[in-house]
């Protein structure tokens, strides 16, 4: 019978508390973990949300990571983030579980038990795999299918994949692929609600949800999506930076990406109501407010604000441009695969860091195409030489086939590309400082090119 811990004072040092087991343990852990969106400061608190024995020796534990900055206005919710651990707990160490390990509890209620990360284990792996096959509950979590989707009930091999990631994926027997939250955020995932809404209007591009979990305490929220895998398929960064390091044309790849960009941005349109229609005032006040935040928590922005900024005002003057609508909202190179002569889109999430409600809003589709013009400098500065024309090309025939598609041409939007590419390379400079400071030269350079030369 799963147990669940009721929430517990978030310092609490009961004996019965298993935080005075994890906490030490999870503190070093965190951090470590490509998904953590805090790299750039310090844990000064953790406290735990929820804990559900999932299965014998796996539980399921939300864990509030807080930075001790801004204090929670009225008590909830408090500041810092949420993450979804699947922890399996052994009394045995073995040597096998490897880069599993998270470490032996010394004290508290699981004190001389080893610890681990269940996701990397492939027996665990299959009784989740079991867990959402069969829809029912276990504590809070509620495990849910789509009737029209049956899971396939053969045994399929798990295996975790070990991608540049924000959050963590198992892939099944190359038939199915599950998507685990680690940053949760009160709400319906958009990756549930934007896939599934899509496979409702019969749009081809995206692979439907079959099946999904989440939670009812102490939030409502999502925590898993399972996709049908697309055999086969290569995402767009490995094949554009493949195509760099041969010295290959990528712009007839380009063309058909920005064909399917537009194909999903009719279909959401279809699939959602439409936004109220764009303000660029306002949009130019957000943008601001991002780029003000952003120059605070990194500094090496700073000298650049003024110009920015400008970026940002000249939207007053241009024309309002295309209604707003659902969008993808994090489109990147990596958020496309090929699969056959096809383009696919995944990870509908949105920009992790953002608010769930300001992610599930309308917003303008050149949000979209911006940041896939950003993932184009981006695969280009992987190489020295960097690659400038290279860039160049695949942004001229990534709208021009967009155009085809979409009855609009991006190119000639040439205002609001650039403020829509230049708070795209902030949010890359905020994210990049928090998960991969090493990369961050990469959106600095498009910020000073932005800024002093604003193409
Ligand atoms: N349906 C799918 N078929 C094949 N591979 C997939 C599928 N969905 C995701 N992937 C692979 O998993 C990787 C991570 O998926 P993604 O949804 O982007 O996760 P995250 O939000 O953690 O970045 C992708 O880059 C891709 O290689
Ligand atoms: O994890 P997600 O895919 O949801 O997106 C986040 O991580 C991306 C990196 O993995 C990050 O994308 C940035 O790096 C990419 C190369 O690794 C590049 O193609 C993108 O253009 C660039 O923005 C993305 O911003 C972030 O939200």
């Amino acid at each position: 019978m799963p147990k669940t811990a009721p929430l517990r004072p978030r310092h609490a040092h009961h004996p019965a508390d298993p935080m005075a087991s994890l906490g030490g343990l999870l503190r070093q852990w965190l951090p470590r973990q490509r998904w953590f969106a805090g790299k750039d400061r310090p844990v000064a608190d953790l406290g735990l949300l929820s804990m559900t024995e999932l299965f014998p020796g796996c539980l399921h534990l939300l864990v509030h990571a807080g930075h001790g900055t801004v204090p929670a206005p009225g008590g909830t919710p408090p500041a810092g983030d949420c993450y979804q651990l699947l922890l399996g707990v052994r009394r045995q160490p073995s040597p096998r579980l490897g880069r599993a390990l998270i470490g032996r509890a010394d004290e508290g209620p699981l004190a001389g038990l080893t610890v681990y990360d269940a996701l990397q284990d492939p027996r665990m792996a299959r009784l989740l795999l079991e867990r959402l096959r069969a829809p029912g509950t276990a504590g809070p979590l509620r495990f849910e299918a789509d009737p029209s989707r049956p899971v396939p009930a053969t045994a399929l091999a798990p295996r975790l994949l070990d991608a540049e990631q924000s959050n963590s994926s198992l892939v099944y027997g190359d038939e199915l692929i599950l998507k685990v939250f680690r940053r949760v955020q009160p709400g319906v995932n958009p990756d549930l609600e934007v896939p599934g809404a899509l496979a409702r209007q019969g749009c081809g591009r995206v692979p439907a949800p079959v099946a999904w979990f989440r939670t009812t305490y102490p939030f409502e929220a999502t925590l898993g999506v399972l996709q049908p895998f697309l055999p086969g398929a290569t995402d767009g960064w490995t094949l554009a930076l493949d195509a760099l390091a041969a010295g290959d044309d990528f712009t007839a790849q380009a063309h058909a990406l920005g064909r399917a960009t537009a194909d999903v941005h009719v279909a959401l349109a279809s699939a959602f109501p439409a936004g109220t229609p764009g303000e660029n005032g306002r949009t130019a006040a957000a943008m601001t407010e991002r780029l003000t935040a952003a120059a605070h928590a990194v500094p090496a922005l700073k000298p650049y604000v003024p110009r920015l900024r400008g970026a940002f005002a000249a939207l007053t003057t241009c024309d309002v441009g295309p209604a707003a609508q659902r969008i993808h909202g994090d489109l990147h190179l990596g958020q496309v695969l090929r699969a056959g002569r096809d383009w696919f889109v995944i990870d509908f999430e949105g920009e992790p860091s953002r608010p769930l409600s300001e992610r599930r809003s309308a917003h303008s589709p050149v949000r979209d195409i911006a940041g896939m013009l950003r993932s184009f400098d981006y695969a280009a500065r992987q190489r020295r030489p960097w690659r400038p024309e290279w860039a160049r090309r695949c942004r001229e025939a990534y709208c021009a086939g967009y155009a085809v598609r979409a009855g609009w041409d991006p190119r000639k939007k040439h205002g609001l590309l650039r403020a829509y590419e230049t708070d795209r390379a902030v949010y890359e400079v905020l994210y990049e400082a928090r998960h991969r400071p090493d990369w961050l030269p990469v959106p600095m350079a498009a910020i000073e090119r932005l800024a002093v030369r604003g193409d």
